[in-house]
């Protein structure tokens, strides 16, 4: 069982100096736009990845116009107490321990304390560009293997120097190929790795979710999802194998267009409703539906990986499904499930209304 107890906050967003105790599964946080409460899920958030969920830039969190910030989260992991403290120092220097261990890699963390956030712009997962369901899939895996973060990191940083290489050869107007193959060779070691996941693990995820998406749209809608990757063309060869032909076949594009065309980076998933993209033809509905569908599945494989529930986030969620879904999905996350869940709503009286018709262990914490 994975619970926060207390959360300190120094200079986090609009937060100068003030502590959150916890004694509750269901901690239900509501006040006035603006107030704070979505802060107070993303300084758990931040406690779990070691950075924010909304905030992309470090120096921007400080409470203005100040510099640096302090997180102090004290919670159990199955029955072990666990302190995990985030700074940032007014010189910039960020800094991450958990039980007074300071990391020397951030990354280490990623898994540790795994948490599931719902958030009203999150449907840009199904509205928006690849990236956005790159990144869906990549928070998921992350926390379930590190090898896959570590070699998806290594990708990327991989991928821009090959990019700076295309670019080079392109203004000296000499392309070394023995050094495009060396580069080439790591890229590949990397991707494979990543594609392999991706492949062995998306299909019974992407399952789920479909399963998920019936039970709270409540139909029996034909959607399908597919993981789509342009190295599917080699499907049959190694992941290797795959990697180089891609590359081989790209070979004087990438050089003429100064980038890589093809690889892990251009992976997608494909959602169709009734045979036709889902963001075209699906009402904001069943996109909120679909997107549930997704952290619910997040959620339940996290669960199952880990051998203990992650906490849940959900911020402001009350706009977004009709009352009937809405006490079915709380009934599922908040009694059902073993996990502790954050809840933010604006109205008290609602919140609190269906907190107690599902009959759930909850508190609630008023923001003034
Ligand atoms: N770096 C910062 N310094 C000071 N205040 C900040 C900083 N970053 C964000 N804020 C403040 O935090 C507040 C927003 O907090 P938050 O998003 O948690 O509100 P909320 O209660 O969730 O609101 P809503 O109900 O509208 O979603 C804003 O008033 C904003 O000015």
């Amino acid at each position: 069982m994975f619970r926060f107890q207390q959360l300190h906050l120094v200079q986090y967003k609009n937060y100068m100096f003030k502590n959150f105790e916890f004694k509750h599964k269901v901690i239900g946080i509501c006040g006035a736009n603006g107030i704070g409460k979505t802060n107070i899920l993303d300084a758990i958030w931040y406690l779990c990845f070691t950075k924010s969920y909304f905030t992309a830039i470090d120096g921007r969190i400080a409470y203005t116009p100040n510099q640096g910030f302090r997180i102090d989260g004290k919670c159990s992991i199955n029955n072990q107490a666990v302190n995990a403290v985030a700074i940032l120092r007014e010189t910039g220097k960020k800094e991450f321990s958990v039980n007074n261990d300071l990391y020397t890699r951030l990354s280490s963390h990623i898994g540790k304390m795994p948490a599931v956030m719902v958030a009203p712009d999150d449907v840009i997962i199904i509205t928006g560009g690849s990236e956005e369901r790159r990144k869906m899939i990549d928070t998921l895996i992350c926390q379930i293997d590190e090898t896959y973060m570590q070699q998806l990191m290594a990708y990327n940083k991989i991928l821009l120097q090959r990019n700076a290489l295309l670019k080079q050869f392109s203004e000296t107007g000499f392309t070394d190929n023995a050094l495009l193959h060396i580069i080439n060779t790591q890229l590949i070691t990397a991707g494979s790795y990543v594609y392999k996941l991706r492949k062995d693990f998306l299909p019974a995820y992407l399952e789920r979710i479909n399963k998920h998406y019936q039970q709270i749209s409540g139909s029996n809608e034909q959607l399908e999802l597919s993981y789509d990757t342009p190295l599917d063309v080699f499907n049959s060869k190694s992941e290797q194998d795959a990697f180089e032909l891609l590359f081989a076949q790209n070979h004087s594009r990438d050089l003429a267009m100064q980038r890589t065309n093809g690889g892990i980076h251009k992976d997608d998933i494909k959602f169709l409703l009734d045979g036709m993209p889902f963001k075209q033809i699906a009402s904001q509905g069943q996109r909120k539906s679909l997107l549930f569908a997704i952290r619910l599945t997040e959620y339940e494989l996290l669960q199952e990986y880990k051998g203990f529930a992650p906490v849940l986030l959900l911020d402001d969620v009350f706009e977004k499904l009709d009352e009937q879904r809405m006490a079915n999905l709380l009934l599922d996350v908040c009694v059902k499930k073993q996990g502790q869940v954050f809840i933010t709503d604006t109205h008290k009286g609602r919140l609190e209304a269906h907190l107690q018709n599902v009959g759930c262990d909850y508190e609630i914490i008023e923001l003034v």
